[in-house]
């Protein structure tokens, strides 16, 4: 069992809101300009990834305050009841092994008693064969053709971990042309279907639980249009293949199971675009690239698992947050990559974090007392700077932000990295230091503006600076790369929900809303005027129901 402490009651906490948090670094300028070593003293390469995090509001103390405070809350020894399959997902009584499904080491991980080790490899080589028959042109259709589209339908882990490492990494692209629908909304589905030939496509259905509502809309929509296109009963067995833990309900849905790529339930839904739900990576990017992806996740799982504290990249990145989270009130983190084809990672990590740590109950059941998991939002930059960037200089809120970018782009095109990277660097250092009144008077003086003018227009141009980031610059986005960072941000959420003392691997939360669907989707059903919910609710059904 995880030890359930609450972070509040420790050493280190009292000292950081007792004593320290008045003495606590005012200004990133003072501290870098007291402290020539200070890149040095707080930045951490781990490959071809390098973490400064010398731009935020923290000396040696504060981080040494910070790393107690996760020694106090047994965060070690939660790592390694999650990397050894405790049950550690206690309201599901269930273990964490994401980490096993990347287990390149191969070591044996007990599951009950029994190594899961040669199911995930059976699993992994039952890809690759398969992978490999799709992208030879040995797997055909029903027409006798090779299969030009795959068509991934499933929502949250089973859908934006696919196609955010299928956009990230599309300087792998295979020839197959990939399609992502999740969303029930029936433009979803119809969009894609415009796109596909029945004779030519492949059709994963990706569900953990094959009982999602959306999924299994979309599944039977997909069907439905295959068996009018075309195809006969007898066919579907080469157009669709199914990724789940669940095999009856594969079997009963018409898919054979020959054609199931199966994972387990100590496999997080947000926590498993590693394990079968992975095949639309494999198919688009070539199983040989999955592996690498899968190479670099288990790189920083090793990191992660041996690397003392102080220079412990996921542990030092979960610490600064729960530094701003839980001592300045920031109540969201932005991840900004500098990058276009990373565009869905700052949603993949919504998704990760917020349905991992957006509790409000702690492990002994009781409500917290204290702020748990961010708002985790973002786009890439640059063009971020001509959306949010205002509020994140200028706003009364404090938005910590990880800027992320390669030093090598997949597209040299003229200048334009070069570009790019001038804007990377200027926001952080704008950030950090802002600008005095001092230094816009003289500005404006610069310009030719008169003393009114000035004493007008300062105001609204000076920068309060301090405002704290966090610098990612990696070589370059590979597949065993972008497995390391999305470790990196695995491990981040894990320490920071052992810190807040919630269960980070279940979602209750996302159960309400759906048996109140289930309640009213057939009152939908009908021309009766509705009058079981609330007024708004009733309202607007029945407004719905008038303009349909
Ligand atoms: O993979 P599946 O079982 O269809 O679940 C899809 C998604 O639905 C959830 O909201 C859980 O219901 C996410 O946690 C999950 O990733």
């Amino acid at each position: 069992m995880l030890p359930a402490i609450d972070f509040t009651s420790t050493n280190a906490f009292k000292y950081l809101t007792d004593h320290y948090i008045d003495i606590a670094p005012k200004s990133l300028r003072e501290l870098f300009g007291t402290d020539s070593e200070r890149f040095k003293k707080f930045s951490i390469q781990f490959e071809d990834i390098l973490v400064d995090y010398s731009k935020n509001r923290t000396d040696e103390q504060t981080v040494a305050l910070l790393v107690q405070l996760a020694k106090e809350c047994g965060v070690k020894e939660a790592i390694e009841a999650m990397f050894t399959g405790e049950k550690i997902n206690v309201t599901e009584n269930r273990e964490v092994l994401h980490t096993a499904l990347r287990n390149r080491s191969n070591t044996p991980v007990l599951v009950d008693g029994k190594d899961v080790m040669p199911a995930v490899n059976a699993v992994l080589a039952q890809m690759k064969t398969f992978t490999e028959a799709v992208l030879s042109g040995e797997w055909k259709g029903y027409t006798g053709k090779a299969i030009t589209d795959v068509v991934n339908i499933g929502i949250g882990g089973s859908d934006l971990g696919p196609v955010m490492v299928t956009e990230a990494l599309k300087a792998y692209k295979t020839h197959l042309n990939l399609h992502f629908v999740s969303n029930v909304d029936g433009t979803h589905i119809a969009e894609a279907l415009k796109k596909i030939d029945p004779e030519t496509t492949l059709f994963l259905i990706a569900s953990k639980t094959f009982t999602t509502q959306e999924t299994m809309a979309n599944a039977h929509s997909a069907r439905d249009w295959f068996l009018n296109n075309g195809g006969t009963e007898a066919d579907v067995a080469k157009h669709f293949a199914a990724l789940s833990t669940n095999a009856s309900a594969v079997s009963k849905f018409g898919i054979d199971t020959k054609n199931m790529f199966e994972f387990w339930d100590w496999v997080g839904g947000r926590y498993s675009l590693c394990s079968a739900i992975g095949l639309s990576i494999a198919l688009g990017i070539g199983f040989d690239k999955f592996e690498e992806l899968l190479d670099g996740a288990h790189a920083m799982d090793l990191h992660f698992r041996n690397a003392e504290f102080e220079q412990n990249i996921p542990v030092i990145l979960a610490l600064l947050g729960i530094w701003y989270n839980n001592f300045f009130e920031a109540e969201s983190h932005a991840i900004l990559p500098y990058d276009q084809y990373l565009h869905r990672f700052a949603a993949y990590f919504q998704q990760g974090d917020m349905e991992s740590n957006g509790k409000y109950v702690d492990r002994n059941g009781n409500r917290v007392e204290y702020e748990t998991g961010p708002i985790i939002w973002g786009e890439p930059g640059t063009n971020g700077q001509h959306a949010f960037y205002q509020l994140i200089h200028q706003g009364t809120k404090l938005v910590p932000c990880d800027f992320i970018a390669p030093a090598q782009s997949h597209n040299p095109v003229g200048e334009h990295h070069t570009l790019l990277l001038s804007n990377f660097f200027a926001q952080t250092e704008a950030l950090m230091n802002g600008k005095t009144h001092e230094e816009v008077v003289a500005e404006l003086q610069a310009q030719g503006k008169t003393g009114a003018e000035i004493e007008k227009l300062a105001p609204f141009k000076v920068f309060e600076g301090n405002r704290p980031t966090n610098s990612i610059l990696v070589k370059k986005v590979t597949p065993h790369v972008l497995g390391s960072l999305i470790a990196m941000y695995e491990h981040k959420i894990f320490v920071q929900g052992i810190i807040w003392n919630i269960y980070s691997f279940d979602q209750w939360g996302v159960e309400l809303g759906k048996q109140l669907a289930g309640k009213i989707l057939p009152e939908l059903r009908t021309a009766d005027e509705v009058s079981t919910h609330d007024s708004s609710t009733n309202g607007l059904i029945n407004q719905y129901k008038e303009w349909r």
